[in-house]
Order: C-alpha cells, then sequence, then structure tokens
C-alpha cells in the first residue's frame, strides 16, 4: 500500500510518502540459526509479522532476502490500506475476493489500486480480469502490472521489465480547477463514470470519487515512478486486458513446457507449445475482450512473449509440472512438497479458464488449453500433445 506525500512541494518533493505498508498474513514460523532472533530453539515459533520488521527478512516465502527498512510489515489489513492512495495487490488470485471484502468500506474514497495477480476470475457470470473484479468490488479504479518476473531474481536486484497498464478515468488527468476535493465534501464530489474495463460486470457505471484537487495526476509518468527502479525497468500501456490476460495465461502455457519437458523432449518441444500458448493467449483476448485488447500486448511487451518465456523456463508452473511427470506423482504432491506454502497459480487457472470456454462451448477452439486442464485431469497424457495442437482440417 503505497500513500502520495501528502504535500509535494519544493520543501517535500518526493511524490509518494517513503513507507509502504505490506498486509502480511500472518502465520506462525521458525527462524533458521543465522536469524538474530534464532534463540537455540528450532522449534520455536514467531508471528511472520514480527520477525520480518524485526530482521526485515521474509523467512517463509522469500528466505534469504533483505527487505528494504521502509517496507513495514502489517498483520491487519485493515490496517494496512488505512489512508493509502495506491493499493498494490500481490496476493495468489484464490485470495483476492476475501482480502476485497475484508477492506471494503476501510479505504480511502479516492484510493485507486494496480493489480499484479496473476490469474483471472471465473465465476457463473463469466470471465472477469482481476483488475476489473478488485475495481468492482471496492468501486475504485484498479490498473494491472505483469511482466517476465520471478520474483526471486528480482529481490536479488536482478535486471528486468515489466509492463504497467494503467488507464485512467479522465478526471484523473483532470484540470484541477474543475474538481472539487472529496476531503471538502466527499458524497457531492462523486462522479457517475462508465469504466470501459467493467464491461464484463453488471457494474458498468462505478461511482469513483477523483483524487484530491491537491495531489498530482496518477498520470502514466508518476505511476512509473511508483513502480520503476534502476533494476525493475517499466513500461507503461493503457492495455489492461492484455496486460492481466497475458498474466494469467501464461501459467498454463508453463504447465504445457513443464510436462513435455518432463517426458525429456527437450527444447524444440517446448518452443512448440509456447508458440501455440501465445497464440492461445491472443485468441482469447481477442474472442473475449474485443473492445480493449491488443494483440501487440502479448507480442511486444514483457507482460506477454517475455513472460511466456521465462515461466517456460524457470517458474514454479513449469518446475513444478516437470517434475510431476519425471517423478509418475501429480502435481499437487509436488506443490505441496517441494513449495512450502507457495501456491501455483497455473493449475487453478486451467481449470478455470477450462470452465468458462466449456460454457461458452470453445474448448476445440483453445487445443493447448484444454489439454492442460485434460492432463491434470488425467484424462489426457502428456505425449498426446503434439497431435492434440496440430490444426485440424
Ligand atoms: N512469485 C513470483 O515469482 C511471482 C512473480 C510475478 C507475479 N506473481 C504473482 O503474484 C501473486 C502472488 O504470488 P506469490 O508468489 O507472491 O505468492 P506465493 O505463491 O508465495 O503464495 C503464498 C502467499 O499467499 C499468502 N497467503 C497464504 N494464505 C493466505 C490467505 N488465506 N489469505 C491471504 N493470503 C494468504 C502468503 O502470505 C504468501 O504471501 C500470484 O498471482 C503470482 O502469480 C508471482
Ligand atoms: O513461478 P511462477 O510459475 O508462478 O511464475 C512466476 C512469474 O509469474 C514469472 O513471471
Amino acid at each position: 500500500m503505497a500513500k502520495i506525500a501528502a504535500e509535494n512541494t519544493k520543501a517535500n518533493p518526493n511524490l509518494f510518502e517513503p513507507d509502504v505498508r505490506m498486509w502480511v498474513y500472518e502465520e506462525e514460523v521458525t527462524v533458521p540459526k543465522e536469524s538474530k532472533l534464532y534463540d537455540g530453539d528450532s522449534e520455536k515459533k514467531h508471528k511472520l509479522s514480527e520477525v520480518i520488521n524485526k530482521t526485515h527478512e521474509n523467512v517463509k516465502y522469500l528466505p534469504g532476502v533483505t527487505l528494504p527498512d521502509n517496507v513495514i510489515a502489517e498483520p491487519s489489513i485493515q490496517e494496512a490500506v488505512k489512508d493509502a492512495t495506491i493499493l498494490i495487490f500481490v496476493l495468489p488470485h484464490q485470495f483476492i475476493a476475501k482480502s476485497c471484502d475484508q477492506i471494503k468500506g476501510h479505504i480511502l474514497p479516492f484510493a485507486r489500486g494496480v493489480s499484479c495477480t496473476k490469474g483471472v476470475d471465473v465465476s457463473e457470470s463469466g470471465v472477469q480480469l482481476f483488475s476489473e473484479s478488485i475495481g468492482a468490488k471496492l468501486g475504485i479504479y484498479c490498473g494491472a502490472l505483469s511482466g517476465a518476473n520471478i520474483a526471486s531474481e528480482i529481490a536479488q536486484g536482478k535486471y528486468s521489465e515489466t509492463t504497467v497498464a494503467y488507464d485512467p478515468p479522465p478526471m484523473d488527468s483532470r484540470q484541477p480547477s474543475r474538481q472539487a476535493s472529496p476531503t471538502q465534501s466527499p458524497s457531492a464530489s462523486t462522479v457517475e463514470l462508465v469504466n470501459p474495463h467493467m464491461e464484463h460486470t453488471e457494474h458498468k457505471s462505478a461511482k469513483l470519487y477523483p483524487l484530491p484537487i491537491d495531489f498530482p495526476p496518477l498520470s502514466h509518468e508518476n505511476i512509473k515512478k511508483l513502480f520503476h527502479r534502476p533494476y525493475f525497468h517499466v513500461r507503461m500501456v493503457s492495455d489492461v486486458a492484455g496486460v492481466s490476460l497475458g498474466g494469467a495465461l501464461k501459467n498454463i502455457v508453463a504447465l504445457a513446457a513443464g510436462f513435455v519437458d518432463g517426458l525429456g523432449w527437450g527444447d524444440n518441444a517446448k518452443a512448440a507449445v509456447m508458440r501455440v500458448g501465445l497464440l492461445e493467449e491472443v485468441k482469447f483476448g481477442e474472442k473475449f475482450f474485443s473492445e480493449s485488447v491488443q494483440a501487440r500486448t502479448f507480442t511486444e511487451e514483457s507482460c506477454g512473449v517475455a513472460d511466456i518465456i521465462t515461466s517456460c523456463s524457470g517458474g514454479r508452473n513449469f518446475r513444478c509440472a516437470k517434475m510431476s511427470i519425471e517423478r509418475g506423482v501429480s502435481i499437487n504432491e509436488i506443490e505441496e512438497t517441494e513449495l512450502n506454502g507457495q501456491k501455483l497459480q497455473g493449475t487453478s487457472t486451467a481449470y478455470e479458464v477450462n470452465s468458462f470456454l466449456k460454457s461458452q462451448g470453445m474448448e476445440n477452439e483453445f487445443p493447448l488449453f484444454t489439454a492442460v486442464y485434460n492432463i491434470l485431469e488425467g484424462k489426457t497424457k502428456p505425449e498426446e500433445i503434439p497431435d492434440i495442437i496440430e490444426p485440424k482440417d
């Protein structure tokens, strides 16, 4: 959760407050012998949030990396979002809905969001981007960040690129003189607005609060400043659907790549699966998000082709799928034994995308996505992938 500096003046030239509050889902953890909290009892349990604040290390999910001092772990989700201007969502997608329910009513009415979650939100009413469902649940505008971004590499300060899609309503790049500040009169300044990225929801006319008059506009330039680092290069685009779908669907492609690599078929087989996966990503976007998606987001940006490449090389979905074939056990077993509580996004996404495609009668139009689902279900063998993805007359 970040906060725009209240006074962006010459004396305080920073656009954002230095502290970043990070909600930590509280868990009891043990600390390693090297930790300054270690007291000789390797079984002793500590609260994860306290360990992070005292040692600046997330010993469970990012061990061995020192977090910056300005990242403050906060176990209460309501406290974490309090007064935050920008809410950044980086949760496994299965936890997003509940987390939004918990913060509804506790956020600034004019807060804005950026979703870094890689997945799609599938329900009876159809498929939604998480930027859409977060926006609809909280009544805020939400953009998306996604890219070829394996967390452990970024945490070590190794160079990577990412794509941020932020297509704010016109009032966010407003003429200050035409805006009232919600701090002066919150309800009076509510603006009725059709958010183009909510067309898949019933919330077509979200009521969005404008930013306060004394806040800088959340332009591409300013959003870029929030994320860009010397080792983490941000490219800004406006295609929220393309960025979100690239991040979600590549997880299914990475499973397929893991399956063929697990068979020992080598790099050519993996490349074939990646090529077809990229085409199915573009097709999915153009069929179901045609009003906003741009094919070039998949073919030119980090969130598209680059994320397929990195995820099919060293991502968890790829590695676990590969191990499951090599060891002849289910991918869920591998997730349990190898990931120390981390959650694969590809398996649930494969099921969710399949249930949506089934509802549309379009399983056959996405043979690779459908094959991955059928392999997870035990109905198809990975060896069948080449025939399945061969174009049929
Ligand atoms: N790890 C990566 O390399 C990476 C890179 C880019 C994007 N992403 C995306 O970011 C999102 C988060 O992935 P991750 O790798 O940080 O998570 P993860 O796989 O490490 O999953 C564990 C996280 O879930 C939290 N958690 C566990 N139970 C919870 C609960 N009941 N409620 C809320 N939170 C709970 C844990 O605190 C932990 O932060 C995913 O959508 C993922 O695709 C991950
Ligand atoms: O480890 P994965 O498979 O969840 O992928 C991590 C990132 O999404 C890669 O960009």
